[in-house]
């Protein structure tokens, strides 16, 4: 399993010490929560500080955007060096075209499906995305309950991804604890993301280990 800590939890007046500290802990990637105030009612990180976590790691950047419209902004996170960005379905009129404007910048190109969106809304793209990201609370804000209903659409992603012979991993996002990650991987995901639940433990290393475990039952 991978695992991808949202500094949305970390402590922003310390970034550069933040990302290192998950690096070292273990982290596959860094999960960048960048909010607009319209898309959900919270704003956070834009590209300018995806430019300035760039240089303090070698971690892949996994940008989530939860941004309006987000064609206008996805050459700027580009540039600023991410790895990875992912839009909502809900956001865009044009989720196709969105996506190739992302595959453009010659990065991975995912969509995200919040937990009140039917997966048909994505079948018609699920062919030219690097990444699935399912939602598993409503997105703006971390510390949220993870909504069981989810795991049906991971299950679904799965089954859709081995029979059409598709390539993307599948991501989930929100609610992801040591109580909650098992079922969450035993529906099929690849990658995890985990904001409160990393950075609000007392001994990071432990939660990693806490995480990684649900592998080995
Ligand atoms: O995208 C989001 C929230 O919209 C997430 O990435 C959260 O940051 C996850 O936080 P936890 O639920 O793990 O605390
Ligand atoms: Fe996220």
């Amino acid at each position: 399993m991978k695992i991808a800590p949202s500094i949305l939890s970390a402590d922003f007046a310390n970034l550069e010490k933040e990302v290192k500290r998950i690096e070292k802990a273990g982290a596959d990637y860094v999960h960048i929560d960048a909010m607009d105030g319209v898309f959900v009612n919270n704003l956070t990180l834009g590209p300018n500080i995806v430019q300035a976590i760039r240089p303090h790691t070698k971690l892949p950047l996994d940008c989530h955007l939860m941004i309006q419209n987000p064609e206008n902004l996805i050459p700027a996170f580009a540039k600023a060096g991410a790895d990875i960005i992912s839009i909502h379905v809900e956001a865009t009129n044009h989720i196709h075209g969105a996506i190739q404007l992302i595959k453009n910048e010659k990065i991975a190109a995912g969509v995200v499906i919040n937990p009140g969106t039917p997966l048909a809304m994505i079948k018609p793209i699920l062919g030219d995305v690097d990444m699935v990201l399912v939602m598993t609370v409503n997105p703006g804000f971390g510390g949220q309950t993870f909504i069981e209903s989810t795991l049906s659409k991971i299950k679904e992603l799965k089954e859709l991804r081995e029979t059409n012979n598709y390539t993307y991993k599948i991501e989930v996002d929100g609610g992801i604890s040591d109580q909650t990650i098992s079922r969450a991987l035993e529906a099929g995901a690849d990658i995890f993301v985990a904001g409160s639940y990393i950075f609000g433990a007392t001994d990071m290393d432990q939660a990693f280990k806490a995480l990684r475990d649900a592998e080995h039952v």
